[in-house]
């Protein structure tokens, strides 16, 4: 059963233990959940029960049902069937609102909306994780090379940064709506997110620029290579430039004889030539208001000076709770860690911040997408640009060049950029930097659902010293009190700077329904009220393979589905992504790979069809649905035996001491005549010697830089081994004539009459600064006729700073580490499941749940999930996982004895009896036993366990 899943949620992404001596000033923790809750207030509580009267008096919460959503033209609308009550779903009585049935659904929704809800949660955030390709290779050595980095990896580790490679224009049109619920101000009474009011209110009209947007043109699938900020490009173009292209289109338009003033930019955007000049006019005027209230800002940064600027910039009337005293704080150079649900608006502060602030303001986001679609929204009169591995080095160069001119207010970046020396040092001829935002904070922490190791460089302390920056804003939408912990800690945020909203958008209607048949079970619900009214529908599944069976079965049904995950070709999955967000297609089956700046606020519904791995997870997914404020519909489908297959996964990325040991010698082997080279690790060789994912070589590395001690130095990772093939001159003449030549016969291997060397070793021994001189050499020759080459092997590669005094301490302190940091991950897991189980089987449905409409207890779930001390176990409802098995013992003995000539440790029988691969045992191989998967449902631990007591059985005897 190795997965297919796109979650890769199995990867540990195990990293260092943090530092167990706090920064210099050490931050004032956040000692306890209760505290959190207090200091998260800040200002923003007292104001929350009169915004929210005010709101209920103002605006009606609509409800979905009552759109009429407008059929795409491509794809017909599925024909309505016959509704099906929900409450005959095995496990469940849902009654979900009738269209025949309007008070029934109307009492609904008021009932959802009286229940006792909590005020604060904590909420969800839309990171994904990367999906890792791994190519074969056979070698796997540590080599030395000169001391200087190179700059440029062609699979580097930008290559994680780059992940995001959907790409493609999302349509922000959603679908009118004039429809209004028969009683909603009760409803809207209880509401405190009031995102709704960007739906029901619009915004007032936008100043406009002649280069209105931040037009980007992506190139992650390759065909256009730009990421553009077009109102920064406007500024340099040049009048005649511009007049030159007016004149060609007017003169083209004549001789076709038509009087159209509509043309196609050279971006293919349609521009209204005679608009657009008297946009040029206005903009000058807003231009200058806006400049005249951001200086009223920096003079006087109060709550009416700082409206003033957003009516201008957004033309929202006024902030939602949290934004104002986060703009606040970080104008007045402190630091601050922000927590707002998905969607609420956490980009507009740092948008403002950017513009009141003189410097620039640099934005970590773990996922090019990510950066694309925060680009795209900047309003037009913030300049920003992203920095990404896509780009050519022009583009690069020009970006610098823009930011040096100081014509680039915000800068994307990602986490990976910092392990870069020339970006750390460009911003020394560059405007200083104001703020650093790390967006995705949570990221940061390895107890997060959502860990990346690259975000572990971002320490308050590197950002003091290697870019002067000291003012931080942190943001995310799902953290745990733990979680926020770490966070503030390596940025070293006062807690008194914790700025929490309520967490929790009211308008999504939650259920769950335990189905032991969820395909038949999901097209019952897809055929039933309400979602056959509802247009717009994401189905979340874990696996690949999943979402293609399933998209296949609903169009056999009638239902418009599209599947999409990251196996998808990008150019199908921009152009799913794009169809769905203009409503052209109904459903999207999807696993985690989708949402990534996903600008759709009409999505009506979400469905989990598996089990999601978190709490975290399950949140940030249902809040993709209803961002525009109406009631939306979220369904849990789920079923134990997915359950067990997902604990299974989680344990994949597990591993044993010795096995860390062994890598510490591979790393630290010679590292006394290593000092300051390039080293490198193969990435499949030493993956599959030691049984250790990549993912978690690299989380294991990483500990190594950015831990308690400094051991190594990470560099771009590259491919390590060249082919040459001589062409032209033979290789000794042209080693006669070329001392570069030379060297690499000397340094290579003859395979089948071509020359095969080590990059890094080649590098080192001829002494140059860069790897980068070598391959621009290498393309000389080739330019020249003289030879060709490939490259192949991707490596880490690495500088030795200092070797380990202990080997055996160390390696004993990471493994704990990450074994503390699995156990995260399947009590995470635990608690998910859990809470859904409560919910099918043990509500008693007292505080205004019914049927299989759960959104009372489950949102008591989730407030107390993310606020509760998670150390203190929750064995509220204790796990289905059985704890032993009379046969196991035996099956492992059979299984040793069928398998004598092969070596196993404990955690590889593990892995084969709960049915995962590993690098060294993959499932292509081991998935023919018989054993395979037989003990899922026995705890992990359990079954290593008795592994463990079989294995010494077998080696006793032989010793005997
Ligand atoms: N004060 C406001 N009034 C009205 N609308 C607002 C306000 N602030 C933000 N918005 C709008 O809310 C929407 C969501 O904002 P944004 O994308 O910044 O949310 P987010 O919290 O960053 O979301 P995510 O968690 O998905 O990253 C945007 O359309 C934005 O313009």
């Amino acid at each position: 059963m190795e997965t297919d899943s796109d979650s890769d949620g199995s990867h540990i992404s195990a990293t260092p233990p943090r530092d167990t001596t706090p920064p210099q000033p050490p931050p004032p923790p956040l000692l306890s959940s209760n505290k959190v809750r207090v200091a998260a207030t800040i200002s923003s509580r007292s104001n929350t029960t009169s915004k929210l009267k005010r709101a209920s008096k103002q605006k009606p919460l609509k409800s979905r049902n009552e759109t009429k959503t407008k059929p795409a033209e491509d794809d017909p609308l599925p024909i309505p069937l016959p509704s099906a009550d929900f409450s005959i779903l095995p496990g469940s009585s849902i009654k979900i609102h009738n269209r025949s049935n309007a008070i029934s659904t109307h009492s609904s929704v008021e009932n959802l909306m009286q229940g006792s809800l909590p005020s604060k949660f904590a909420s969800f955030s839309k990171i994904r994780r990367p999906f890792f390709a791994a190519e074969l290779t056979e070698e796997n050595t540590i080599r030395p090379a000169p001391s200087t980095p190179q700059p440029k990896s062609t699979s580097g580790s930008d290559c994680v940064e780059d992940d995001g490679t959907f790409a493609g224009s999302v349509s922000r049109e959603a679908n009118s709506r004039t429809a209004h619920v028969n009683n909603p101000s009760k409803s809207m009474g209880r509401l405190p997110n009031l995102i709704r009011s960007n739906a029901h209110q619009p915004p007032a009209k936008r100043p406009k620029s002649a280069g209105e947007g931040n037009f980007v043109r992506l190139n992650i699938n390759g065909y256009g290579r730009k990421f553009t900020n077009k109102w920064a490009k406007k500024r340099t173009s040049s009048t005649s430039g511009f007049r030159k292209s007016y004149r060609k289109r007017k003169a083209k338009s004549k001789t076709e004889g038509e009087a159209d003033t509509n043309a196609c930019d050279e971006d293919g955007l349609v521009v209204d030539i005679p608009q657009q000049q008297e946009r040029c006019r206005n903009s000058t005027s807003a231009h200058e208001s806006i400049q005249q209230a951001v200086l009223d800002v920096r003079n006087e940064p109060s709550d009416e000076n700082l409206m003033k600027l957003l009516k201008l910039t957004h033309g929202y009337e006024s902030f939602r709770e949290g934004q104002l005293e986060a703009i606040k704080q970080v104008v007045a150079g402190r630091s601050v860690m922000l927590v707002l649900p998905t969607g609420f608006g956490k980009s507009l502060c740092y948008q403002l911040a950017a513009l009141i602030l003189p410097g620039i303001t640099l934005v970590v986001s773990p996922l090019v997408a990510l950066m694309v679609d925060q680009l795209r929204q900047l309003p037009p009169m913030i300049q920003g640009a992203l920095l990404c591995s896509n780009q050519t080095s022009e583009e690069a160069s020009m970006t610098l060049q823009q930011l040096r001119e100081g014509a680039i207010k915000v800068l994307f970046v990602s986490p990976e950029r910092f392990l870069n020396a020339q970006f750390m040092s460009m911003f020394q001829t560059t405007p200083p930097i104001s703020l650093v935002v790390v967006d995705e904070a949570h990221c940061l922490s390895e107890w997060s659902h959502n860990f990346r190791p690259s975000y572990l460089r971002l320490k308050a302390s590197l950002l003091r010293a290697r870019l002067n920056v000291d003012c931080i804003l942190a943001m995310t939408a799902t953290a745990t009190i733990k979680t926020l912990n770490v966070v503030m800690c390596a940025l070293e945020i006062p807690a008194t700077n914790f700025i929490q909203t309520s967490q929790i958008r009211e308008n999504l209607q939650l259920s769950v329904t335990l189905s032991d048949n969820r395909l038949k079970d999901l097209l019952m619900l897809m055929k039933s009220t309400p979602l056959t009214e509802v247009w717009s529908i994401i189905i979340y599944c874990k696996f690949q393979s999943e979402t293609d069976l399933l998209s296949k079965h609903l169009c056999d049904n009638n239902i418009s589905a599209k599947s999409y995950h990251s196996g998808i070709p990008a150019k199908v999955r921009s152009r799913t992504q794009e169809r769905f967000c203009s409503n052209k297609i109904r459903v999207v089956v999807a696993t985690v790979a989708f949402g990534m700046g996903l600008d759709k606020s009409d999505v009506g519904a979400v469905i989990h069809y598996s089990l999601p791995e978190n709490l975290e997870e399950y949140v940030q997914e249902t809040g993709r649905a209803g961002r525009d404020g109406r009631l939306s519909y979220c369904h849990l489908l789920f079923d134990e035996l997915t359950y067990f297959k997902l604990r299974s996964l989680l344990y994949s990325d597990g591993v044993d001491e010795y096995a860390v040991n062994r890598l510490l010698g591979q790393i630290f082997s010679n590292s006394t005549n290593l000092h300051g080279k390039i080293c490198s690790l193969v990435k499949e060789t030493a993956s599959r010697k030691l049984d250790m994912k990549e993912q978690v070589i690299l989380t294991v590395l990483t500990y190594l830089e950015v831990g308690e001690m400094q051991y190594i130095r990470l560099l771009p990772q590259l491919d390590v081994a060249c082919t040459l093939y001589f062409h032209k001159t033979s290789p000794e003449l042209l080693a006669a004539k070329d001392t570069l030549v030379a060297t690499i016969l000397k340094k290579s291997e003859i395979k089948q009459g071509n020359y095969t060397f080590d990059i890094p070793s080649v590098v080192n021994s001829i002494g140059i600064s860069s790897v980068d001189i070598l391959s621009n050499w290498l393309q000389k020759l080739k330019s020249q006729g003289e030879i060709t080459y490939e490259v192949k092997e991707p490596a880490f590669c690495f500088t030795i700073v200092k070797k380990p005094e202990d080997f055996c301490c160390l390696a004993t302190h990471v493994t704990r580490w990450l074994s503390e940091v699995e156990n995260c991950k399947v009590r995470k897991l635990d608690a998910m499941f859990n809470a859904a189980t409560f919910a099918a089987k043990a509500c008693t449905k007292m505080d205004g749940c019914s049927g299989s409409q759960h959104t009372q207890c489950l949102q008591k779930k989730i407030l107390d999930y993310f606020t509760r001390d998670e150390n203190a176990p929750s064995c509220e409802f204790p796990t289905k996982m059985e704890h032993g098995s009379p046969f196991l013992q035996a099956d492992i003995k059979v299984f040793l004895q069928s398998n004598s000539h092969v070596k196993f440790t404990p955690r590889a029988i593990a892995r084969i009896m709960h049915g995962i691969g590993s690098p060294a045992y993959p499932s292509t191989i081991w998935s023919k036993t018989h054993f395979w998967g037989r003990y899922s449902k026995v705890d992990f631990p359990a079954v290593m366990q008795a592994a463990m007591t079989e294995l010494m059985k077998s080696a006793g005897k032989e010793v005997s």
